[in-house]
């Protein structure tokens, strides 16, 4: 689940499934109407040596991502470590985000458990999709644990389909179906299929729907089918390049738009499927931010994966 900007204590959050999104007004139709247009990075949490939460290098870390004209940024996302903090620490983290983020700028925030009821509670705070008994989770138990997320949620809920991490897609069929729910206004999908992407925007352009890229390698392609925006864990490191390539295929400029993509797959391969969330947060200390050790058991990267991670940049021409 996933959130946006303003809220009463928490927003929901997006795992495999679902996000949620809050608006002003809270209202379902008014929510419905949300434009989820533009380019999100799901945001790295820093820790300190002892491994708490270092909100102190949060902030530094949002007062640079201010500067760049992403729409909003992804609370809790995987790229958050969500699995390691406590539901209190997720909690506040969205609390200290929220305070700091500019009004104009929408907030989405992870909310998902493994039950749909405490999922309903956490939604009241945060949301995320349930994967543990994944072959129990076909299209059947998804709508309905869905349809109860987002019919209680106060906020707006996003889809969130992450096959990497959960190792199980929301079905097709069960996007589709979801999309008519009017508390449901879209999906983030990261799993790079153009043609299930292509298919989900045909089939829910008559709903108040919205698909977002789930990460930097597609996005060109997904705006070429219809997606409007992307959430990218890339975005932590080259946010403003990421910007950049939403606004060349936003204008129809694709042959720009196709330089810049090649050159952002390889290093978006290597902080996301290859090496993970330790690589991300050296990239991004690389680039200028805080991005520091993973909390336990992520292991650091090993001196042979770093000079991985270094080449995959250099060689692009990012180092
Ligand atoms: O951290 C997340 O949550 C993401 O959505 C990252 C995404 O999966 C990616 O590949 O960029």
């Amino acid at each position: 689940m996933l959130c946006v900007r303003l809220w009463r204590a928490l927003t929901p959050l997006c795992r495999t499934g679902h996000c949620t999104v809050w608006t002003r007004t809270q209202s379902h139709k008014a929510a419905a109407r949300l434009d989820l247009a533009g380019i999100y990075p799901p945001i790295a949490t820093p820790f300190t040596a002892k491994e708490d939460v270092d909100f102190q290098k949060l902030e530094e870390n949002l007062q640079k991502y201010a500067k760049i004209p992403f729409k909003g940024l992804v609370v809790q996302g995987s790229n958050g470590e969500y699995p390691y903090l406590t539901e209190e620490e997720q909690v506040e983290v969205v609390r200290a985000v929220r305070r700091s983020l500019p009004a104009d700028k929408l907030l989405m925030a992870g909310s998902g458990c493994e039950s749909t009821r405490a999922t309903v509670r956490l939604t009241e705070n945060l949301v995320v999709t349930p994967c543990f008994y994944k072959a129990k989770m076909g299209s059947c138990a998804l709508i309905q644990h869905y349809t109860k997320v987002a019919d209680s949620s106060p906020v707006p809920v996003v889809l969130y389909s992450v096959p990497a991490n959960t190792g199980m897609e929301v079905p097709t069929d069960a996007v589709v179906q979801l999309a008519q729910h009017p508390n449901i206004v879209g999906l983030k999908d990261s799993g790079g299929d153009i043609t299930r992407i292509g298919l989900i925007v045909h089939k829910t352009k008559m709903q108040d729907f919205q698909v977002l890229a789930g990460s930097a390698g597609f996005l060109m392609a997904a705006y070429c089918v219809g997606a409007v925006g992307g959430v990218c864990a890339l975005a932590n490191v080259l946010g403003g390049e990421l910007c950049e390539l939403e606004r060349l295929c936003v204008s129809g400029r694709w042959e720009e738009a196709r330089v810049l993509q090649q050159r952002l797959i390889e290093p978006n391969t290597t902080v996301t499927r290859k090496l993970g969330v330790p690589a991300l947060k050296q990239a991004m200390e690389w680039f200028g931010f805080h991005g520091g050790a993973c909390r336990s058991p992520m292991q650091p990267l090993t001196e042979a994966e770093t000079q991985q991670l270094r080449q995959d940049f250099s060689s692009n021409g990012w180092l």
